[in-house]
């Protein structure tokens, strides 16, 4: 008999075991007045309420990250569930913290964000679709600040916007080429005014950053009023404040900035929450979503996109200094497909065992290692087990971060659940009681390029950075403006140390190649634009649409 596929798995849950969503939130002491619901399995938690709880010193903040990932990704949110509900089922007040899907990656190749197997959050359906609604909150504000600004240019222009210098992107939650390019503003006088402009998919937008980022209502108005939009024709900045819409840009999201609250398929309470991309945005769920989950919580299990190179950095270097907390433990997940990948293998081939492939991608995960333990952090290896590892590869994999002083757990959250996750979460807890002295990558006061080679060298690998003339250009303007101590948002591929995808393994003495800057004062941080990376992603030949399908009954397949 066929295993069981993610959404039947889930849809049985929810028909026989999920539990109210204020019986998860009493667990972890919210009462009914606490939340607000949306349905019977979905509620959102007030900021009043988390603001009136405190991080004890005692809560423990786990981080999952991954080595470099195949295109359909290497199970750093299943592991975090299957570890939350591992510590969970060891009497520990587990509470998981994730980032919320896109459609962009759901009607495309990556499918949704909520686990998968026997590791998974519930009700799926709802959360991989529109759940709270969050990321339609966030494409309705985004583009009514693109209508605002047209909307003043065409209303004489007393800001004197140059409308070849809008910086700020349209966006859609849908993966969509087509509207990487538009002319807009077409029709007459009484239409707009005719200019270039292009969409960008929702979860790169610099409104999801804040969002992700923002500690409070007024932290988000403030945080939004900073937004630079473009510039005027004398090449200085206009923000959201000079166009005075900063009231109205975050009433829109007034109720998206609440974490929302779901459970696992064991009932461990999630809160899921904001969902940049890591590799074109930041890739961290948000900041209150991530304190409510240490607030409530004695472990806090929380994830960060993609590989190591990229969400954790991020996460480390980006959200700790807002969050006020460094993670007391890093699980570094692995597969033995995605190491074989990185050892050269095709993505047809890798279920087939090769030892040797192994051993070649081992030099991935090596890296990845030595990286996150450059944080002072303790560093365990979760490997993530699929059904076509062999004992071999298994045991291969462990010896070889045995040699590097790293324990490596074979692990079975996907398959068994928290059941799976017992000897992860014992091994995450002895790692907990380790000494450790966190380092930052950098210090905030470093220059652009200084931070940048810092990123480079000692997390890529790589050995030096070029700037295109527009980028060399940028950094003088941002220096000359103060921007330049913001820390670094790497926009680059998801599947190379580099900023070439099919540069796979552990490439060394390679340059990083950046074209553009974007500065997200907002967000806080300035995106370097590497390579070709995109922001607005295309759908692939074969999409998941292509075999979703709903029946009569409302019965769901193809969802993953
Ligand atoms: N051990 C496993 N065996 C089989 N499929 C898995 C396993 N772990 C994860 N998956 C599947 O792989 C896909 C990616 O998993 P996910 O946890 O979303 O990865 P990430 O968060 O790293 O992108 C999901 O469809 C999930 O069901
Ligand atoms: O930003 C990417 O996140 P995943 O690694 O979860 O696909």
């Amino acid at each position: 008999m066929n295993a069981m596929s993610d959404i039947e798995i889930a849809r049985k849950n929810e028909q026989q075991a999920i539990k109210p969503i204020t019986e998860i939130a009493q667990q972890i002491g919210l009462q009914p007045d606490d939340i607000e619901q949306y349905g019977s399995y979905k509620a959102k938690v007030k900021l009043a309420t988390l603001a009136q709880q405190c991080v004890s010193n005692a809560h423990r903040l786990i981080l999952v990250t991954s080595i470099n990932p195949t295109p359909a990704g290497e199970g750093k949110s299943t592991v975090t569930i299957g570890l939350g509900d591992a510590l969970k089922r060891l009497n520990k007040r587990a509470v998981i913290a994730l980032r919320e899907p896109s459609l962009g990656p759901v009607m495309g190749i990556k499918g949704g964000a909520t686990g998968g197997g026997y590791a998974q959050v519930v009700p799926m359906a709802d959360i991989n679709l529109h759940f709270t609604g969050d990321m339609h909150a966030l494409t309705s504000a985004n583009n009514t600040l693109a209508a605002l600004i047209d909307n003043h240019i065409q209303h004489g222009n007393q800001l004197q916007i140059d409308q070849r210098r809008i910086t700020w992107k349209r966006v859609l939650d849908i993966n969509d080429r087509a509207l990487r390019q538009v002319v807009i503003g077409l029709g007459g006088p009484t239409q707009g005014v005719p200019r270039q402009d292009g969409f960008n998919i929702t979860v790169a937008s610099e409104l999801m950053a804040v969002l992700c980022l923002a500690t409070s209502l007024s932290d988000l108005k403030q945080r939004i009023s900073k937004i630079v939009i473009g510039y005027n024709i004398n090449q200085q900045p206009v923000t959201v404040a000079d166009l005075k819409v900063a009231g109205a840009i975050t009433l829109l999201l007034k109720d998206a900035l609440k974490p929302n609250l779901v459970q696992t398929l064991e009932h461990t309470p999630t809160f899921v929450h904001g969902g940049p991309f890591a590799n074109i945005a930041h890739g961290c769920n948000s900041v209150l979503a991530t304190q409510a989950a240490l607030k409530l919580g004695d472990y806090a299990i929380t994830e960060a996109g993609f590989g190591a190179d990229l969400g954790a950095e991020k996460f480390l270097d980006i959200k700790v200094p807002q969050l006020g907390k460094h993670p007391d433990a890093i699980v570094l997940v692995a597969t033995v497909r995605a190491l074989k990948y990185n050892g050269g293998v095709a993505l047809a081939d890798l279920k087939q065992e090769n030892i040797a492939a192994l051993k070649a991608g081992f030099a991935n995960l090596k890296r990845h290692i030595q990286n996150m333990q450059q944080y002072g952090v303790p560093v365990t290896v979760a490997i993530n087990h699929f059904t076509a590892d062999t004992a071999a590869e298994i045991t291969t994999l462990q010896q070889l971060c045995q040699a590097l002083g790293v324990q490596a757990v074979d692990t079975n959250v996907w398959a068994k659940g928290g059941a799976g996750g017992i000897d992860l979460a014992k091994a995450v807890i002895t790692s907990l009681a380790e000494q450790h002295t966190y380092q930052p990558l950098y210090e905030p006061q470093a220059s652009i390029p200084e931070k940048i080679n810092a990123i480079v060298q000692k997390i890529y690998g790589g050995k030096k950075v070029e700037y295109t003339a527009k980028a060399k250009r940028q950094m003088a303007d941002f220096a000359a403006n103060g921007w330049d101590k913001l820390p670094i948002c790497m926009a680059k591929t998801q599947y190379s140390f580099t900023d070439d995808p099919k540069q796979l393994g552990a490439p060394e003495d390679f340059t990083i190649h950046v074209r553009e800057f974007v500065p997200d004062l907002g967000a806080g941080f300035l995106v370097a634009l590497t390579g070709h990376v995109l922001t607005m992603p295309g759908l692939p030949k074969h999409p998941a649409a292509l075999d979703m399908d709903i029946d009569a009954d409302g019965n769901i397949t193809g969802l993953f």
